[in-house]
């Protein structure tokens, strides 16, 4: 059996630095305009290329979820399937990111695990193409796909890349599972920000619509929030839970990581326009 190993394809984090709505559709999704950044933190993967057509997942995870229900195994089945090849992997995922917290794990386990597949298996997908087999996957898919720091418009999907400043950012995990369709559904959620342009979000202030929703449902959320605007400005990112405290330096950051109450989970990473994924298939 021919069989070769690919080591350390990261699957980063994402934060919406901010989440504007700004309507729902007849469909009851909602238009909305966002900020995507990356952080140079997240998951980890390897794979060892098979030639049986076997998908196996070897991971940390510390869930209950199935592994044909995992975005992994998910992302390698739609790619054999579109691409009808005969080759298998067995994968190994180190999990290093909070789970459903709105920093994108899972979309991003699914986008690495179609960027790196297609170059292991040689299959040849255009980005474009990849991200749009990564949308039936989830919204977030096709932006760890794209790679680099993105405005994103629609429901989502309009992507049209920015480079805007890389600061560092203590991000805090509350223990609290966030449902993203139920915040969407919720009466309460405002919806009405105006929509601008870019060269005004500029300028503008930046929130997260979501935001006081969640804080006011989830104590945990609205804890972390206000402790760590006691440092810096600080937001939500998706739909919550996890928050983030916007840093200059690396120094300030972990210092007031430092100082996070035990009770708290967080991290400290840096900001990047160009995902690691991408730094990591140029290597390939
Ligand atoms: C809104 C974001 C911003 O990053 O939230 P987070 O998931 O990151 O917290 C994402 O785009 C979410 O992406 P994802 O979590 O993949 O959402 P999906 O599975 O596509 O949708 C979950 C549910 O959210 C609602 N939904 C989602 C996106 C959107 N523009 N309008 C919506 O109303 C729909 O009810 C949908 O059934
Ligand atoms: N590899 C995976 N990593 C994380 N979550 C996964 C994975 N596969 C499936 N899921 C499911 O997807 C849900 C959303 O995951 P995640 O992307 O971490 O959330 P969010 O978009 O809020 O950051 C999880 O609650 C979990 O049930």
């Amino acid at each position: 059996m021919t069989q070769s190993l690919s080591l350390g394809w990261p699957a980063p984090a994402k934060l919406n630095l901010f989440l504007h709505i700004n309507g729902r559709r007849a469909d009851g999704y909602h238009e909305l305009q966002t900020l995507f950044q990356f952080l140079d933190y997240g998951d980890l993967l390897d794979f060892k290329i098979t030639n049986d057509g076997k998908i196996t997942l070897h991971s940390n995870l510390n869930t209950n979820i199935a592994d044909d229900d995992n975005l992994i195994v998910k992302a390698a089945k739609l790619l054999q399937q579109q691409s009808a090849s005969k080759l298998g992997a067995e994968i190994w995922l180190d999990k290093k990111l909070p789970m459903g917290g709105g920093v994108g794990g899972g979309s991003s386990d699914a986008a690495t695990t179609l960027v790196a597949l297609n170059a292991l298996w040689q299959i040849g997908l255009d980005q474009p193409q990849l991200a749009a087999l990564g949308l039936n996957l989830g919204a977030d898919v096709p932006i760890f796909i794209h790679g680099h720091a993105a405005f994103a418009e629609g429901v989502g999907e309009k992507l049209v890349a920015v480079d805007i400043p890389e600061h560092w950012y203590l991000v805090i995990a509350p223990e609290a599972h966030v449902s993203t369709a139920a915040i969407f559904q919720h009466p309460d959620l405002p919806r009405d920000t105006a929509k601008l342009s870019w060269n005004e979000l500029l300028s503008a202030n930046w929130k997260n619509d979501c935001q006081t929703l969640v804080s006011n449902n989830f104590p945990q959320v609205a804890k972390a929030l206000a402790w760590l605007l006691e440092y810096a400005p600080s937001r939500m990112t998706g739909t919550g839970a996890c928050v983030f405290g916007e840093f200059e330096t690396q120094q300030q950051a972990l210092e007031c990581l430092a100082k996070m109450p035990k009770t708290f989970r967080g991290f400290v990473a840096k900001g990047t326009n160009i995902s690691p994924l991408q730094h990591r298939l140029s290597r390939c």
